[in-house]
């Protein structure tokens, strides 16, 4: 049966791929997209009960065994802010850690990036947002405070030859200002890039935007860092997900966040939704015929192994339909 719902599945991706060959009037995409995956970290720091360690170490070996060119795995957060992630040290030696593959981990300041060195990260991300009430709640301060702590990791970072992503959040709306203008996404982006770190992730993390909004922040923000350093990372409250992330890669962004079954979700920011399931992100790339390196089949059962052990449905609605196949 297995083998079966193998084979249909690669004679689908495989057909995708072929019509996307020839409609070329949908638009000029990246020949290859980077995929980062945020399920370990963005997609479990949200979960009330706390998720045995081992089962973490799993989810990212078998992520790992997908072909994901990067996992971000857990965060050198505040345990008192977010419990889940308390066992980073733990899943930070537990990983097998693949060669060729970055398993980057979330740092608020510098004691977080301490520890993470001290655990063995090799590639660290610090966040930031695009509204003052949600740097507050995030992190506990202002944005322009935020900057100082990043560019005291990032110092750091430098001198260890330790990569620093940067996120921008709340890049399509905030949860508790509202509407966020393109220009303040793109002066925090700016001043995030500036300081040093290689890649902005631009988060819709309550998401709320649309392609529409979406084009238009883009626009603003890439004429202050240029698009080979942007990611988007959307999640998909309102079903927007995909199709935002579709008018990303149209504009040429071509490094996406995504998390395995659509989990995901921050604790601050009530009401957001899962992000993108990487699962629909590797389909429709498929279809399209752009290069991601990885095992849809690996993958979805990477998705089944945590969504069983969460006791929830999957989000993917590629997953929802091969299982149905
Ligand atoms: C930034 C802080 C620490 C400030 O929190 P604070 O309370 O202002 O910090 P503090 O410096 O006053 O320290 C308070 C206590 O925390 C400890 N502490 C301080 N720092 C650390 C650390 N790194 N690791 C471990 N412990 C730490 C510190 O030692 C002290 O312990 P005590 O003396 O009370 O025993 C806190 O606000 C925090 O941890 N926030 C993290 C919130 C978070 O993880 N949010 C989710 C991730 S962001 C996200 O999901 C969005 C994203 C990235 O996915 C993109 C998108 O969707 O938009």
């Amino acid at each position: 049966m297995a083998t079966v719902k193998k084979a249909l599945l690669r004679r689908l991706v495989g057909s995708a791929s072929l019509r996307a060959v020839s409609t070329s009037s949908v638009g000029t995409f990246p020949k290859r997209v980077k995929i980062v995956e945020v399920g370990p970290r963005d997609g479990l720091q949200n979960e009330k009960n706390i998720i045995p360690t081992p089962m973490k170490i799993k989810l990212i070996d078998m992520l790992s065994e997908a072909g994901l060119p990067v996992i971000e795995a857990t965060s050198f957060v505040s345990p008192k802010w977010v419990p889940q992630m308390a066992d980073h040290a733990e899943v930070m030696k537990g990983i097998q850690k693949f060669p060729g593959i970055s398993y980057p981990v979330l740092t608020p300041n510098f004691k977080g990036f301490q520890a993470a060195v001290a655990a063995g990260a090799k590639e660290v991300a610090v966040f930031g947002a695009a509204s003052e009430l949600f740097s507050k709640r995030n992190v506990n301060c202002s944005i322009d405070e935020s900057v100082r702590r990043f560019d005291e990791i990032l110092k750091a970072a430098r001198a260890a030859s330790i990569p620093v992503r940067g996120y921008v959040s709340c890049v399509l709306g905030c949860p508790y200002e509202g509407k966020i203008s393109p220009a303040k996404v793109a002066e925090v982006a700016k001043k995030m890039y500036s300081v040093g770190c290689y890649e902005i992730s631009l988060g819709d993390t309550i998401g709320v935007g649309t392609p529409g909004t979406m084009k238009d922040m883009l626009s603003a923000v890439m004429h202050e860092v240029p698009v080979a350093a942007l990611a988007v990372h959307c999640h998909d409250t309102y079903g927007q997900a995909l199709a935002n992330t579709l008018m990303a890669l149209q504009m040429g962004v071509s490094v996406v966040d995504s998390s395995v079954a659509g989990l995901g979700g921050c604790p601050y920011a009530h009401g957001a939704s899962g992000n993108l399931a990487t699962e629909d992100l590797v389909y429709m790339l498929a279809g399209l015929g752009v290069h991601t390196g990885v095992n849809l089949q690996k993958l979805l059962e990477a998705g089944a192994f945590i969504c069983q052990a969460l006791n929830r449905r999957t989000s993917s609605k590629v997953a929802q339909a091969t299982c149905k196949l």
